[in-house]
């Protein structure tokens, strides 16, 4: 997938595939025969039906889970939004490739493959609050890295990013996607105190005043950043790979909820891992219409929610396809 224009997403839309209907009701027959009461297995029994439709298949498996780290620097910096500084985008990058972050471990255990893209760290794009964070070619070239970097043998994608400054830009995309106060899209991200909030929210204010009125690609450019455009160009090369895509966190979530306001089916493919402490994450679910499998009280990034709720779609389909059903093992139903 090689997008030359941000509005090419929109000519895309008609041929992207969509859910197999027949391998989900597939699946959902042989959850009833498994040696369970029907439904007992809850949301594991959701996430089975949803892998179903997804890989086309009654009896779908996870040989290969892809984990992707988008990482960016922020223009918006500048104005003071991050109580860490900038420096610590590169230098978690480093500490992604020497094995030593949280996501390092949490995919180990999740048996996922990690890859780290750092996008141009050196280059920040530019303060929201005096024009477009990004112009149009470096939001292309962003959203086509992410699209490159999906391996189109992975059974699923889990998805993640590290920027600092970047909770400011995910408030700032959510306020102009779906409108309300812009306080209630803001929080502390790494650890703003009251007053960093406070500057958070007249910086959002003064990017929605010179920012009006854009679609929502142009809506992404605006704000940023290049690990958020990568981010939808790896959900759409996911996408018309038939790939379930677990997304994490609320900067992860607001990335992808520009695909959502371009058109909702768009994420249909997508699951959220996790419901992130940040608090315009909840919100933010809300306005997709999406429950996420788990919450837990993480606000890292990095997809390590999203990787965690990986180890529990492994379990829905270890119970999925390991289950004997009621025939096989001899046990009465009701
Ligand atoms: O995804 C989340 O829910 C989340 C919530 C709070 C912080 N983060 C991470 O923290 C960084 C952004 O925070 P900040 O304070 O620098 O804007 C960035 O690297 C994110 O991965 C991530
Ligand atoms: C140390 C650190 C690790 C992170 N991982 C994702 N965002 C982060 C922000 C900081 C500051």
């Amino acid at each position: 997938m090689q997008l030359t224009s941000l509005t090419d997403i929109l000519s895309l839309i008609p041929d992207l595939p969509r859910a197999d209907e027949a391998a989900r009701a597939a699946a959902a027959r042989r959850q009833d025969s498994l040696t369970k009461p029907p439904g007992s297995l809850g949301r594991l029994e959701d996430l089975a039906l949803f892998m179903a439709g997804w890989r086309g298949t009654a009896r779908p498996q996870i040989d290969r889970a892809q984990a992707l780290v988008f990482a960016g620097n922020h223009g918006i910096c500048a104005q003071g939004v991050n109580p860490y500084p900038q420096e610590v985008t590169a230098q978690m990058v480093a500490n992604f490739d020497r094995g030593g972050a949280a996501i390092n471990q949490l995919c180990r255990v999740a048996n996922a493959d990690l890859r780290v893209i750092a996008l141009d760290l050196e280059r920040p794009t530019a303060d929201f609050t005096a024009g477009a964070a990004m112009t149009e070619g470096e939001t292309l070239d962003a959203l086509n890295c992410g699209a490159a970097a999906v391996d189109s043998e992975a059974d699923v994608l889990v998805l993640g990013e590290m920027g600092i400054g970047n909770s400011t830009v995910a408030a700032a995309l959510a306020a102009a996607l779906f409108g309300g106060d812009p306080a209630d899209w803001v929080g502390p991200g790494t650890g703003s105190d009251t007053a960093g909030i406070a500057r958070k929210i007249t910086v959002i204010e003064a990017g929605l005043a010179r920012h009006r009125g854009l679609d929502a690609m142009a809506t992404l450019a605006a704000f940023g950043g290049r690990e958020q455009a990568a981010i939808c160009g790896a959900v759409l090369a996911a996408r018309a790979a038939q790939i379930p895509v677990i997304l994490d966190g609320f900067i992860c979530t607001a990335a992808a909820a520009v695909l959502y306001v371009v058109d909702p089916q768009l994420l249909d493919h997508c699951l959220v891992g996790h419901v992130s402490a940040e608090p315009g994450h909840r919100k933010l679910l809300a306005a997709l219409g999406k429950s996420p499998v788990l919450a837990f009280d993480m606000r890292l990034g990095e997809g390590s929610g999203a990787v965690l709720a990986l180890g529990i779609v492994r379990a829905a389909l270890a119970c999925h396809n390991g289950m004997a059903t009621f025939g096989e093992a001899g046990v009465s139903s009701a």
